[in-house]
């Protein structure tokens, strides 16, 4: 049967190949960004399939993948926070899942991890490529709908997946019991508020402690915060690609954090350093949120699991890179390029 969506037609998403034939799919070292963007919804449904997802939910594919298409379809032309990136997270998830054997060793239940899949799909949904506190200076709609529970854009994009999911023919989780049904919201919700980095910023000490005491399987609080873990890797895994990957990722970061910097000027708002394409060293700053940000999420994770030290490794690299380009960008900058063009 024929059903538009967007540009995509529903059959095309399942005749496609199939990744699983590429054994690096399954690997950390695998780089989602590669993948055609018009053969990725195949690709969300072949993941979902090898996740077993379909016959544990009882999840009809036609309804699965409308849900698909609404949620690609939800996502701006944005230089970063574009369907390709949600893409991405929701591989580094589904990576997490089948590496670290997070349901068959029981750190998460079957439910919690069709919840992170689908919560890294969701978890940027109509995204501006402005941040939280751009919302507040700008007084959006959507600071006026959120601002007095923070995590601003967290729950518009919370907001617009419970909306596709009230969409005729997408509800993919209608077979799921009232219970788990309801159980399944929540943990989307949780999962998807965890992508603010302040929320993390709030945790991360308690989140160290957790992966020094040992993981409580039956402790409520270490499953939330190691599915905040988890999110938040998840956003973050690009850092953990080759250099070449992380940046051309860079790039397309500034060129959003650049453009809000000219919307803030055109405002007569000054803005931060790192948003303001004549101000901004690239390098230091990415030295600098590599270190302190990506380093020690990245670490707690290899602490709960041993298998997530190459994760650390390729951060640490990629650390190495963004010093040694620092003597090429200050030489560049010294004949009078930007930073941003030296980076592009
Ligand atoms: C987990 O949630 C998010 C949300 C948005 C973004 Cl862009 C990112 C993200 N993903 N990759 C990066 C890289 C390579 N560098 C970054 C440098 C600064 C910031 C940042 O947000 N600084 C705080 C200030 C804006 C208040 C985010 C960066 N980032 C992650
Ligand atoms: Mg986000
Ligand atoms: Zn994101």
């Amino acid at each position: 049967y024929h059903m538009k969506v967007g540009n995509q037609d529903v059959v095309d998403v399942i005749m496609c190949p199939n990744p699983h034939d590429e054994p690096c799919f399954e690997k950390f070292t695998f780089t989602p960004r590669k993948i055609l963007p018009k053969e990725t919804p195949c690709y969300v449904l072949q993941m979902m399939h090898h996740l077993n997802f379909l016959e544990d939910f009882r999840i009809k594919q036609e309804t699965l993948i409308r849900f698909i298409l609404y949620v690609k379809k939800g996502y701006r032309e944005l230089p970063y926070h574009n369907w390709l990136h949600a893409f991405s997270v929701a591989h580094f998830a589904y990576l997490c899942l089948r590496n670290f054997q997070l349901i068959e060793r029981g750190y998460l239940t079957k439910l919690e991890a069709l919840a992170y899949f689908v919560s890294c799909l969701c978890h940027d949904i109509d995204h501006r490529g402005t941040t939280n506190s751009f919302q507040q200076q700008s007084n959006s709609v959507l600071a006026s709908l959120y601002s007095s529970e923070g995590s601003v854009m967290e729950r518009h994009h919370l907001s617009q997946t419970l909306c596709i999911l009230n969409t005729e023919g997408c509800n993919f989780l209608e077979s799921l019991n009232r219970e788990d049904y309801r159980r399944c919201l929540d943990l989307i919700k949780d999962m998807i508020l965890a992508t603010d980095l302040a929320t993390h910023y709030k945790i991360h000490s308690r989140q160290l402690t957790m992966a020094e005491e040992g993981y409580d399987r039956t402790s409520s609080e270490h499953r939330y915060y190691l599915c905040g873990l988890l999110m938040t890797c998840a956003d973050l895994s690009d850092q953990t690609k080759d250099w070449t990957e992380t940046k051309r990722v860079a790039q397309l970061i500034y060129s959003e954090f650049f453009n809000q910097g000219d919307l803030e000027k055109q405002m007569g708002k000054e803005p931060a350093n790192m948003m303001d394409r004549e101000k901004a060293s690239i390098p230091d700053h990415q030295v600098e949120f590599l270190t302190e940000c990506c380093l020690c999420i990245f670490r707690i994770l290899a602490v709960i699991f041993p298998s997530a030290k190459i994760l650390v490794g390729a951060i640490k690299r990629n650390i190495i890179c963004w010093k040694s380009s620092k003597d090429t960008f200050n030489k560049l900058c010294l004949e009078g390029k930007t930073s941003y063009e030296v980076l592009i």
